[in-house]
């Protein structure tokens, strides 16, 4: 079985890849290496098996790279622009946005974020934060401190039925709202948002310091696509 058997209708899978990387300072991000595949290849990869069709947003003028099964529409000016134009260029009933940056995305996160959607209609992956929280106060110094109770860090996949987040997205172009991320706009309508626990592992590849931490994982993950042991 594979997981859009959980969901009624057809699911799709869209990738925001449109990103220029400027804080990783290698061009185009979804085309950099990690072992042997780019973070684009190992995000479509993760999330095909268990969806109707892949969709990817490009940067203009750019083209798919052979053997990533995909259609390719170009993305925004912002990641917000490029996930309205991915959910305008499909039809199907469910949609999980996911990261082109995130290239280790376990299949069990995958399968019970897709289990969340059917039941709630919307869901998202994240992590409780487990570090101490503080405001910087200028110069350098220690601001307010901001207590961790509650806080979860948001990850992708993200899963919706899409008629819901086309509303969503929708109300934020009319209002000028800019967002972060998907699930922030359907909770910004008063939606209910299902926390799906995720992976320190499934972090976005943003910093040079992270593709550090992505390529020496890439092995690990290779020797066992799926999943990580623990
Ligand atoms: N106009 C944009 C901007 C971002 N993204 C995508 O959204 C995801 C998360 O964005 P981020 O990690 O911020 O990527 P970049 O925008 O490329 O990074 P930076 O902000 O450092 O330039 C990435 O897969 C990125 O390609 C996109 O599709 N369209
Ligand atoms: C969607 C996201 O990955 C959730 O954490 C994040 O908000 C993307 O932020 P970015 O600044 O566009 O990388």
């Amino acid at each position: 079985m594979t997981g859009a058997c959980l969901l009624s209708g057809t699911t799709a899978a869209l990738i925001p890849a449109a990103g220029s990387g400027t804080r990783l300072g290698l061009g185009h991000k979804a085309f950099v290496t990690v072992g042997d595949l780019s973070l684009l290849a190992r995000s479509v990869a993760a999330l095909a098996p268990y969806v109707d069709e892949v969709l990817v947003a490009l940067p203009g003028g750019m083209e798919l790279p052979p053997g990533i099964n995909a259609r390719a529409i170009v993305g925004g000016e912002t990641r917000q622009d490029s996930v309205r134009r991915l959910l305008h260029a499909t039809v199907a009933d469910t949609v999980l946005i996911h990261d082109a940056a995130r290239p280790f995305l376990p299949a069990n996160i995958t399968l019970a974020l897709l289990e969340a959607v059917a039941e709630t209609g919307a869901a998202t992956v994240a992590l409780p934060v487990a570090d101490t929280l503080v405001h910087s106060g200028g110069g350098g110094l220690w601001g307010a401190s901001v207590s961790r109770e509650g806080l979860w860090a948001v990850q992708t996949p993200q899963g919706f039925r899409r008629e819901l987040l086309l509303r969503a997205h929708a109300q934020a172009a009319a209002d000028g709202h800019a967002a972060t991320d998907d699930a922030g706009l359907i909770a910004r309508q008063g939606g209910q948002v299902q926390l799906v626990r995720g992976d320190a592992r499934l972090f976005k590849v943003t910093t040079p310091g992270d593709l550090a931490l992505a390529q020496a994982l890439a092995p690990v993950w290779d020797a066992q696509p799926g999943g990580f042991a623990g």
